[in-house]
């Protein structure tokens, strides 16, 4: 491959969801008059804008999907190339795109994100959401749709069952409560009265633009640089796009053909066994297990807990598997448990100046003990930013540290309309029995968690308005020792805040 390639730049980035994109903007900065190239399958990148500090590790952002053209403005070092990555050759420094060309590299890094985990491949009735072309489809589907089964007790499903309307959802969880990737029981009781209230009424309007995933009208390339004319057409709709961002929701209307505005029921505790069409069903002939409800569905789900329930389609909302397929071959990356691309405390994978940051990536450092990773957008900005900040050292033969970021584990995002903040430990990851902790609730307003360790502060989950989260990263990152304030810690009366001054 390596006497293929029609350009070496100094560094290739792989994907342009968010991670790529920091890694591209940190490298473009670091080192000006690099060459850089962005490799996409995807026709947008990601960008991240309205940055914001909000205290020493939490942060806020949003992000806007954008043509590339934008950042080629912004760098003249940068060259995009759509295209998606069909292989790699680590000996020889180079990657192939999916229309034949090949490109080297001196530094490469691996933003492939991921893409959903589903129950099954391959059945039409099962969807799962990543980018903007499926939650398109999730939409146009749901346009027809009297009932659907959710199934996954994560980011997505939450999300989902508060978001959907006029359509009934049955929402299938392992777990003896909702949402048991972000929240314990106590949190998801404070929450279940929402599911029921329903969302209070919102302007449905788009608060950034959304690009449509056409070809260009006037046929213009799919690669946008400041230097060359490489042309490439290895992208269509059926690459993937980056991840949806936070408020992905907003601005698309999630409405099935019933009048009721909402009825959300959760089955507990239970699997999916089997999915079947109304025809499978017939010829099952398992009349034990009648369909809850009677009437006649596209696709039938039996749960592990007897039930058999019809529905116009499934949303399989079950995590997501890191985008690693066509850079493993012939290659010899060491792979995590969670199947990502191994990363050290520099970002670099095992193969010689490969690096790897965001959604395909598992971070294989010796955590912090208040950090562990999750595949969240603000995770990928960091690990993009901190990836190119070692790439660009890297070059240039200077030391670099782990970044701050990654001393704390922190989240800011919403479920169900409340603001929810995750600090640390927050559901006493890895702690076991030894940990004790301190909850204040008020039905309706605010839910608020405190970990403790050995008497100190170790996570902490904030639901509402409750203005503790600076105070407690202070308190979580300082390792006091609480043990003589005991509950006056949650106590509602006093000033936490100028307790600690
Ligand atoms: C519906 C939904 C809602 C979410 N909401 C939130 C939220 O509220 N808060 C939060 O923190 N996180 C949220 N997330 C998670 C968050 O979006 C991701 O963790 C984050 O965007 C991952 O960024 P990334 O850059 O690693 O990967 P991605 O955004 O997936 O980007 C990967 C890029 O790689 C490209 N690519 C893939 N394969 C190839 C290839 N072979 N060749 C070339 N290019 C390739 C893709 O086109 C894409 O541009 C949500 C995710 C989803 C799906
Ligand atoms: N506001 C936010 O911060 C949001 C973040 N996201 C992120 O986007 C990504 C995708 O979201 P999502 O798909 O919800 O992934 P998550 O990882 O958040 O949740 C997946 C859920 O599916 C469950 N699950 C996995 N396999 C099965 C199965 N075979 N049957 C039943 N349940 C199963 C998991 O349970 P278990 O854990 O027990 O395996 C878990 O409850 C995640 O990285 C998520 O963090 C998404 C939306 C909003």
């Amino acid at each position: 491959m390596a006497d293929k390639a029609e350009k070496t730049f100094k560094f290739v980035v792989v994907g342009g969801g968010i991670a790529g994109v920091t890694c591209v903007e940190k490298l473009s900065s670091q080192i000006p008059s690099a060459e850089v190239a962005l490799i996409t399958a995807g026709p947008h990148i990601k960008a991240v804008t309205n940055f914001k500090q909000v205290s020493k590790t939490l942060e806020e952002f949003e992000i806007e999907e954008r043509p590339s053209s934008v950042l080629v403005q912004t760098f003249p070092n940068l060259t995009v190339i759509h295209s998606a990555v069909k292989s790699l050759n680590t000996t020889s420094h180079c990657i192939e795109t999916a229309d034949g060309r090949v490109y080297g590299y001196e530094k490469l890094c691996i933003c492939s994100g991921g893409r959903p985990k589903l129950l099954t491949q391959d059945n039409p009735y099962v969807l799962g959401i990543r980018d903007t072309d499926s939650a398109q489809e999730f939409q146009k589907r749901l346009s027809k749709a009297r009932r659907i089964v959710v199934v996954g007790n994560g980011g997505i499903a939450l999300e989902l069952v508060y978001e959907v309307e006029g359509c009934e959802v049955i929402w299938a969880i392992k777990d003896k409560a909702i949402g048991n990737t972000f929240f314990d029981a106590g949190a998801a009781q404070f929450l279940i009265p929402s599911l029921d209230a329903g969302r209070p009424e919102r302007l449905v309007q788009c608060k950034r633009p959304r690009y449509t995933t056409e070809e260009p009208a006037d046929g213009a390339s799919h690669i946008y640089t400041a230097q060359a004319d490489l042309r490439g057409n290895g992208t269509g709709p059926t690459e993937p796009g980056s991840a949806l961002g936070p408020d992905w929701h907003e601005g698309i209307a999630f409405r099935g053909v019933e009048e009721v505005s909402r009825r959300v029921s959760v089955e507990y505790q239970c699997e999916v066994e089997k999915i079947l069409t109304s025809e499978e069903l017939l010829s099952s002939q398992q009349q034990t297990n009648t369909p809850e409800n009677g009437g006649s569905w596209p696709v039938y789900v039996q749960l592990t807990n007897g039930k058999t329930i019809g529905c116009d389609f499934v949303v399989s909302a079950t995590g997501v598997v890191p985008n690693t397929e066509p850079f493993l071959h012939g290659n010899n990356f060491l792979l995590a448990e969670d199947a990502g691309l191994r990363v050290d405390d520099q970002m670099m994978t095992s193969e010689p100046d490969v690096y790897a940051a965001g959604d395909v990536c598992t971070a294989c450092w010796e955590h912090s003990s208040l950090w562990q990773q999750m595949r969240l957008w603000t995770q990928a900005r960091q690990m993009g930013w901190y990836v190119g900040r070692c790439m660009a050292a890297h070059v240039l033969s200077e030391p670099v540290e782990l970044d701050f970021c990654f001393e704390l584990f922190s989240h800011i995002t919403k479920f169900f309309n409340y603001k929810v903040v995750l600090l640390g430990k927050f559901n006493g990851q890895g702690l076991g029995s030894n940990q004790e902790l301190l909850v204040r609730c008020t039905k309706g307003q605010e839910y608020v968690k405190v970990v403790l360790h050995g008497g100190r502060m170790v996570g902490a989950v904030l639901i509402g308005e409750t203005d503790l989260e600076e105070t407690f990263e202070n308190l979580i990152l300082n390792q006091m020792d609480l043990t003589p304030y005991g509950e006056d810690l949650l106590n509602p009366n006093i000033d936490i805040e100028d307790y600690f001054d």
